[in-house]
């Protein structure tokens, strides 16, 4: 069996893959704080819950963006399955070329993503992540990845709001169904939700354009809050809420010795 660690700043999602199917998945708080034991007996805890076990691990892949908790991370596979981690950075090959000013600057998440997006939907692609941050990346017909754009992520917008204003509560983040609203509550969920569809749909057009206005574009989202927002945009054609997992499985699949 397959580990695989996707660290983002909010949460860690990992998942089992036996070969090419994902035998499960889990979602656990991304805390800086926590040592490799204590990883190690969180995830021995679901590996029992699931009737899984620690020893049929034969591999761990970790892609992070989140330096501070690698250390952890590679001491937990290294106590608790004996093994070197193999994590997404320099040396990794992923079959992407990367078109940034300075390729290792781009978040592992990012690159995963298009991994497994490209394989799955070919190019030219858009993939919306939305996590602590919304992040956009734009993959070309070959498969290039070519750049994108980083906003602030719904949840983090929504906090912000209700941090710095004194009369604006904290509010959940539903649609309110109309943009004239008549409290603050609504007043609120209004301008996050419907002012986040606009966003993403306004950032994924000047994209197509910027990627040369192929018919064929796709259009992918991915991240916690990807439902939220897809279910109203004008431009999302699908969520894949397994991508990030995925790429991993095919990144492994690539550098396994
Ligand atoms: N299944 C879910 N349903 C609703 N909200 C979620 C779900 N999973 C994550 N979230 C929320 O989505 C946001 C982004 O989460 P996530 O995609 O895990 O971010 P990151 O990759 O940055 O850790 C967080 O605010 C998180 O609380
Ligand atoms: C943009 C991100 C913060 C998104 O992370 P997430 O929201 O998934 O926690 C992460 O991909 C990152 O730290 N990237 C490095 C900068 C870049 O990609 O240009
Ligand atoms: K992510």
């Amino acid at each position: 069996m397959l580990l695989a660690f996707d660290v983002g700043n909010t949460n860690i999602v990992l998942g089992v893959y036996k070969g090419e199917t994902l035998l499960n998945s889990w979602r656990m708080a991304t805390d800086k704080s926590k040592t490799a034991d204590e990883y190690g007996m969180l995830v021995n805890q679901l590996f029992q819950y699931d009737g899984l076990d620690l020893n049929d691990v034969e591999d761990v892949i970790i892609s992070s963006v989140v330096p501070p908790l690698m250390y952890s991370l590679q001491h937990m596979a290294f106590k608790y399955f004996k093994k070197e981690a193999m994590v997404v950075g320099p040396g990794i090959k992923t079959g992407v070329n990367i078109k940034y000013d300075n390729p290792k600057q781009v978040g592992a998440d990012r690159i995963v993503n298009a991994v497994a997006a490209f394989e799955k939907y070919g190019g030219p692609l858009v993939i919306v992540d939305f996590g602590t941050a919304t992040t956009f990346c734009a993959i070309s017909d070959k498969g290039e990845y070519m750049g994108g754009t980083i906003s602030p992520g719904i949840k983090i917008s929504s906090e912000a709001l209700f941090q710095n204003a004194a009369k604006l509560p904290r509010v959940e983040l539903i649609k309110p169904g109309h943009v004239i609203c008549k409290n603050t509550v609504s007043s609120m969920q209004s301008g996050i939700i419907y002012g986040y569809i606009g966003l993403v749909d306004y950032i994924v057009k000047r994209m197509k354009q910027e990627l040369g206005n192929h018919p064929n574009t796709k259009v992918i989202a991915t991240g916690g809050l990807a439902n939220l927002i897809a279910s109203e945009s004008e431009t999302i054609d699908e969520v894949n809420g397994l991508l990030t997992l995925e790429g991993l499985r095919i990144i492994y699949e690539r550098n396994k010795a």
